[in-house]
C-alpha cells in the first residue's frame, strides 16, 4: 500500500474540503503520491442543534477518526483548534503546517467596524471565547448565538437577521471571501482559539511509515505555536471551565527564534479577565503553556463565573 493512492479523509463543506484539497497537494508535491479525497458526514455537519448539546466540537473530528480506524481513509484533515485536547493513543498528529493568519475578523453590515455599529446592535457568535470578549469590550452589543457554516452565517447579515458576526480570518481566507471582512480584531482585545487557522493532519499510530513520510509537511514554528496554545487550553481545561483565547508567534530574539504566548480565560458575561503573556524557547512550547496556564489560575482563573468574585480582576 506504500505506493498507492493515499485517501485523505474530509468534511463535506466547502471549508472543509479546501483545506483537505490544499494537504492532498503538500502531499502530492512534497511525497510524490497520488491523493483522494473522501468525503466523510460528521454529527455537526448533520445536526443545527447547538454544538454544547451535540458534544461540543469533538464531534466534527471522531467521525473522521472512525474513518481511520475503519480503514476507510489513510489521512484525516481537521481544523486544528477542533481537536479535542485528550490525545488518542491510536492517533498521530503527523503534521501541522505552515497556519493562516490565526486572528477573528468582523463581517458587519455596510463595511461597518465593531465601534461604528449602534448600541444593541446584533452579533452573531456560537463561541462562548468570542461572546466573552465582545462583551468585554464595552460597546452595548447584543450577542445572539449562531450556528451554520461560513456561507450561512454571512448570509444571516447580508439578510439584515444580524447587524454582524465574528468568524476566523482563516476560514474566510481559504475559501476566497476575505474581502467580505469589515475588521480584523486586534489579538489584544480579542484572542482567536487555540489552534485557530492551522490544520491538523492525523494518521494512526500504527501506520508508521506514512506517520514519518507526513514529517515534510510539518511547520516548526507553527507546531510550536499550537502545542503552547493547546498546552494553556489542556491546562485551564482541568482547573476551569470559562471561555478561553489563546496565541502564540515565533519571533527573533536576542538569542534566536523564541515563542511568545498570550491568553485569555474569562466570566461567560466578560465582566470578569484573566489575562497573561509568556515567552519562551520553541522547545519549551507545552511546558511555557503549562506554566501560562497555572499562573493564570493562581491568578484567580478557575474561579470565573458571571458573579462579580473578590479575588479575580475587575475588567
Ligand atoms: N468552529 C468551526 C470552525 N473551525 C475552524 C474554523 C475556521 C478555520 C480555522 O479557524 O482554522 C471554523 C469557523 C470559524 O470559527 O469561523
Amino acid at each position: 500500500m506504500s505506493d498507492g493512492v493515499i485517501r485523505i479523509g474530509t468534511r463535506a463543506s466547502l471549508l472543509a474540503t479546501t483545506q483537505s484539497r490544499l494537504v492532498a497537494d503538500l502531499i502530492e508535491k512534497h511525497l510524490g503520491r497520488e491523493t483522494e479525497l473522501v468525503e466523510v458526514t460528521t454529527e455537526g455537519d448533520r445536526s443545527s442543534a447547538s454544538l454544547a448539546t451535540i458534544g461540543g466540537t469533538g464531534v466534527f473530528v471522531s467521525a473522521l477518526r472512525e474513518a481511520l480506524f475503519a480503514g476507510h481513509v489513510d489521512v484525516a484533515v481537521h481544523s486544528l483548534k477542533d481537536l479535542p485536547t485528550a490525545p488518542d493513543p491510536r492517533i498521530e498528529l503527523a503534521a501541522v503546517p505552515p497556519r493562516e493568519d490565526p486572528r477573528d475578523v468582523v463581517v458587519a453590515r455596510d463595511g461597518l467596524t465593531l465601534g461604528e455599529l449602534p448600541v444593541g446592535s446584533r452579533v452573531g457568535t456560537g463561541a462562548p471565547r468570542r461572546a466573552a470578549q465582545l462583551h468585554a469590550l464595552g460597546l452595548g452589543l447584543e450577542i445572539v448565538d449562531i450556528r451554520g457554516n461560513v456561507d450561512t452565517r454571512i448570509g444571516k447579515v447580508r439578510s439584515g437577521e444580524y447587524d454582524a458576526v465574528v468568524l476566523a480570518r482563516a476560514g474566510l481566507a481559504r475559501i476566497g471571501r476575505l474581502h467580505e471582512a469589515t475588521e480584523v480584531l486586534d489579538p489584544l482585545q480579542v484572542l482567536p482559539a487555540p489552534g485557530q487557522g492551522a490544520l491538523a493532519v492525523e494518521c494512526r499510530s500504527l501506520d508508521t511509515e506514512l506517520l514519518s513520510d507526513l514529517a515534510v509537511l510539518d511547520d516548526a514554528g507553527t507546531r510550536a505555536a499550537v502545542t503552547a496554545e493547546r498546552s494553556v487550553l489542556a491546562t485551564l481545561e482541568g482547573g476551569c471551565s470559562a471561555p478561553i483565547g489563546a496565541m502564540a508567534e515565533v519571533a527573533e530574539g536576542d538569542d534566536g527564534l523564541e515563542l511568545w504566548v498570550r491568553a485569555v480565560a474569562l466570566s461567560p458575561d466578560g465582566t470578569l479577565a484573566v489575562r497573561m503573556s509568556a515567552t519562551g524557547t520553541l522547545q519549551e512550547a507545552a511546558d511555557l503553556g503549562a506554566r501560562l496556564a497555572r499562573d493564570m489560575l493562581a491568578e484567580g482563573a478557575g474561579e470565573l463565573t458571571d458573579a462579580p468574585a473578590e479575588t479575580v480582576r475587575r475588567q
